[in-house]
C-alpha cells in the first residue's frame, strides 16, 4: 500500500458507519485495518523506529515497560513512623511540608539533609528566613547530637573536637544558597538548574514559599503560586531530585488540615506528598480531641512533635501520624526519648540500650519499645 492510498483510505473510513457499508467496503476496511495494524508496528507513528528513534507521543501497551520498584531511589527521613509507611522520599518527586509557625518544619528538614548525607545523598538548602550561618549552626548541633554538645548557660555548642569533623563531613554533602543573590524565584530556579547540572544533587529543601519573590510570574497571587509548584514538580522529575517545599497555612488558628495550606488546591494536587508538622502542645491536644475524638490519654500526646502524612501519591498513604520526640539541645526529632541518632561524620558506635544484667532491657521511651519500619507505623496508627 502506498502512502497516498493509505491516506485516502483513512479519509474514507474516518467517519464510516458500519451499518451502511457494503460487503466490498467492509472487506476493504478489514484489509485496511490489518494493514494499519502492521503500519503501527513498523512505521514511526507512535514514536521512532530503530534507525530514527523519536519520543513516542502515545504509548501502546506493549511499549510501556513494567514499573520496576527496585529502581526507585528514596531518601529516608530517619523518622520511623514516616519511613515505615511511605518508604522514604522518592527522587523525582515533590513534597509539600506545612505547619503553623514554630511547629518544627525547618528543624525537621535540616535534619533530613543530615539523614540524606549519611545515606550518601547530597542536598541544597534554600532558607529565605535563616541566614547561612544560622542554617549551619542548626545542622552542626543536630549532627553533633546530645553527646557532642557542651552547655553554656542556656545555649549549647558543639564540642571543639567534633566541630571540625562535622564541618569536613558536611562540606560537599550539604550546600546552602546565598540569599545575597536574591530571593526572586526565577533567579533561585536558574541557580538550582545550573547547580544541579554541574553537581550531583539528590535533595532540595525550599524553605519557604512566603519568603520567595514571585513578582516575575504572571497572574494573581494564587496563579503565581500554582505556576511555581508546577515548575517545581517538573524540575524534580527533570533533574531527578526530591524537593521539599515549605508552604505555610492560610490560617494560624485551629487544627491545620491539608485544605488550609496556602494557595489553591493546585499546590497540594501537584505534590506527590503532603506533610504537616504539628507541635504537640495544649492547642493541638484540645483540637485533635475535638476533631478526631482521640482520648485524653492517647499515646500520641506523650510525644513532642507529630508529622502527619496527609497525602502520598505513590502508595496512597494518608491520615498517618508519625510521632517524634524533640531533643532541645541538639534540635533533633527522635523516634524515642533516649535515641542516639548517628550521622556519617563519626564512626558507628554501639547505641546504649539501657540493658544491664539487672534490668529488663527497656528504654525509657515513655513506656514504648523502640521499633522500626512498618511496625512503628502500625503502632502509631493504633496508638491514637
Ligand atoms: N517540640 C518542640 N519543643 C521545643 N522546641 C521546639 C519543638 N519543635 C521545634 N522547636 C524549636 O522551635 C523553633 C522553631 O522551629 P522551626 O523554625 O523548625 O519551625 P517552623 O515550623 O519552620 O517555623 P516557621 O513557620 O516560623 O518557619 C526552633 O528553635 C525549633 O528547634
Amino acid at each position: 500500500m502506498t502512502r497516498d492510498e493509505y491516506f485516502q483510505l483513512k479519509q474514507k473510513y474516518a467517519n464510516a458507519g458500519f451499518e451502511n457499508m457494503t460487503d466490498a467496503e467492509m472487506s476493504e476496511f478489514v484489509s485496511y485495518s490489518n494493514t494499519f495494524a502492521k503500519l503501527l508496528d513498523t512505521v514511526s507513528l507512535f514514536g521512532g523506529d530503530a534507525l530514527n528513534p523519536k519520543p513516542r507521543m502515545f504509548y501502546r501497551m506493549k511499549h510501556i515497560r513494567q514499573a520496576d520498584r527496585s529502581k526507585i531511589v528514596s531518601v529516608k527521613s530517619g523518622l520511623n513512623g514516616v519511613d515505615g509507611r511511605i518508604h522514604g522520599f522518592n527522587k523525582g518527586e515533590l513534597s509539600i511540608v506545612s505547619g503553623t509557625n514554630g511547629s518544627g518544619k525547618s528543624t525537621w528538614l535540616s535534619q533530613i539533609a543530615l539523614e540524606a548525607a549519611t545515606q550518601g545523598f547530597s542536598s541544597v538548602i534554600f532558607s529565605g528566613e535563616l541566614r547561612a550561618p544560622r542554617v549551619k549552626e542548626w545542622l552542626m548541633l543536630q549532627a553533633a547530637g546530645r553527646d557532642s554538645l557542651v552547655q553554656d548557660g542556656w545555649m549549647y555548642h558543639v564540642e571543639s573536637s567534633a566541630r571540625e569533623k562535622i564541618e569536613n563531613w558536611m562540606d560537599e554533602k550539604i550546600y546552602v544558597y546565598n540569599n545575597d543573590f536574591g530571593l526572586a524565584v526565577k533567579q533561585i530556579m536558574k541557580a538550582l538548574e545550573f547547580f544541579t547540572l554541574i553537581m550531583d544533587v539528590d535533595v532540595i529543601v525550599l524553605d519557604n514559599l512566603m519568603s520567595m519573590d514571585l513578582r516575575e510570574y504572571p497572574g494573581d497571587k494564587y496563579e503565581k503560586q500554582t505556576a511555581l509548584t508546577m515548575e517545581l514538580s517538573n524540575f524534580a522529575k527533570k533533574r531527578n531530585v526530591h524537593i521539599f517545599f515549605v508552604c505555610h497555612p492560610r490560617k494560624s488558628m485551629g487544627l491545620l488540615r491539608k485544605e488550609d495550606i496556602s494557595g489553591t488546591a493546585d499546590i497540594t494536587n501537584a505534590a506527590d506528598n503532603v506533610l504537616i508538622v504539628h507541635r504537640v502542645n495544649n492547642d493541638f491536644k484540645n483540637r485533635t480531641m475535638d476533631f478526631f475524638k482521640w482520648k485524653a490519654d492517647a499515646a500520641i500526646y506523650n510525644c513532642s512533635n507529630v508529622v502527619e502524612i496527609c497525602k502520598n501519591r505513590d502508595l496512597g498513604v494518608q491520615d498517618v501520624f508519625a510521632e517524634s520526640y524533640f531533643d532541645q539541645p541538639s534540635k533533633l526529632f527522635l523516634n524515642y526519648r533516649d535515641e542516639y541518632r548517628h550521622y556519617g561524620w563519626e564512626p558507628e558506635k554501639e547505641e546504649w540500650t539501657g540493658e544491664t544484667p539487672f534490668d529488663n532491657g527497656k528504654h525509657d521511651d515513655g513506656g514504648k519499645a523502640a521499633e522500626t519500619g512498618e511496625d512503628q507505623g502500625d503502632r502509631l496508627e493504633a496508638s491514637v
